[in-house]
């Protein structure tokens, strides 16, 4: 294994489920030592490129790499990557002990003092058989390990289901000082893009299957903002821009675009009455898959940026 190659690098990546295509033509590389998020609507293709990172699938053309190997058919290879799926099963008589029993055979750098100090951080029952477990706790223990398996890949699919906000808190603090003992690259998908964007350093989005944002944090920021105000104002200084979304409530619009907020473009839209403020990072993801122009009142509540000028006005 090299680190000359990237982590994680897709070639033109399909698969298709029956009539379904869940990836479609995907390249992209997850540099090495990074944490890299993968984000998206609902169905956008993001658990299926995890199983394809992890060899545990594979895919219907193209090729997937781990540090520069098929990790499908390279044994040494797969064990390099520790996939922690949210729906992860395991045998029906095991409890705790027994899964910190085998995970060493699993990943050669498994680390059992770690282990220890995170099932003591998260309260994980020793005497419940895992089975029993509750939603939250399936996915601390997911958690631990995926952190202690000190895998070069360690790819976590929504690794925050059911954890309350203590929990997800213990998880970004274990994650950060972890990283910084023991560098390795994370690939992490999520909903929670706002709580879990200041661990990130690079972002992949998905849309219907296909990349539509493969970038920095930084640039992925800076990729957009959001004007809104009098619909007639927002449509004359949005005009000839892409627009990610837009939405109208009575005589008010509030439109996101792609394009970075310049000093000049936030002026003229102050100079016109209008409020302009950089999208967050949430604001794109969402933008990706959602319908272009939504006059539809039932929607009315799902843009936060819409409320505020709605409040304002
Ligand atoms: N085994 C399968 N058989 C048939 N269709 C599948 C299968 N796995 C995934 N799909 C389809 O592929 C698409 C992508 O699914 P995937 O689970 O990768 O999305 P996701 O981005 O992880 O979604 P979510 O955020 O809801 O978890 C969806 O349309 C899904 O229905």
């Amino acid at each position: 294994m090299t680190t000359d190659e990237p982590a994680l690098r897709l070639h033109g990546v399909s698969r298709t489920f029956g009539q379904t295509a869940a990836l479609s033509d995907v390249s992209l590389e997850v540099p090495h030592g990074t944490v890299c998020g993968l984000l998206g609507r609902n169905g956008a293709g993001k658990t299926t490129l995890m199983s394809l990172a992890a060899g545990h699938d594979r895919p219907t053309g193209g090729r997937v790499e781990v540090f520069g190997r098929d990790p499908f058919t390279h044994a040494p290879t797969t064990s390099a990557v520790s996939l922690v799926r949210d729906d992860q099963r395991y045998p029906d008589d095991f409890r705790l002990r027994h899964l910190l029993a085998v995970a060493p055979r699993f990943h050669a750098r498994w680390d059992r003092e770690r282990a220890a100090e995170l099932v003591d951080a998260f309260r994980l029952p020793a005497r419940t058989d895992v089975k029993k477990y509750s939603r939250g706790q399936l996915s601390a223990l997911g958690i631990v390990l995926g952190l202690c398996s000190r895998a070069p890949l360690t790819v976590f699919d929504e690794p925050y289901l059911g954890l309350d906000a203590s929990a997800r808190r213990t998880f970004y603090a274990q994650l950060v000082a972890d990283l910084a003992e023991h560098p390795r690259t994370v690939l992490v998908s999520t909903h929670l893009v706002d709580e879990m964007e200041a661990l990130l350093d690079h972002v992949v989005v998905l849309e219907g299957g296909r990349v539509v944002r493969d970038c920095s944090l930084d640039e992925a920021r800076s990729a957009a903002y959001t004007v809104s105000g009098p619909a007639v104002v927002v449509d004359g200084l949005t005009a000839g821009l892409p627009v990610l979304t837009s939405r109208r409530l009575g005589g008010l619009r509030s439109t996101t675009v792609e394009a970075p907020l310049t000093p000049e473009a936030a002026a003229a839209a102050r100079a016109v009455g209008a409020q302009v403020e950089q999208a967050s990072l949430q604001d794109v993801v969402a933008a990706h898959g959602a319908d272009r122009d939504d006059d539809d009142t039932a929607h009315r509540t799902a843009h936060p940026t819409l409320e505020t000028a709605g409040a304002r006005a």
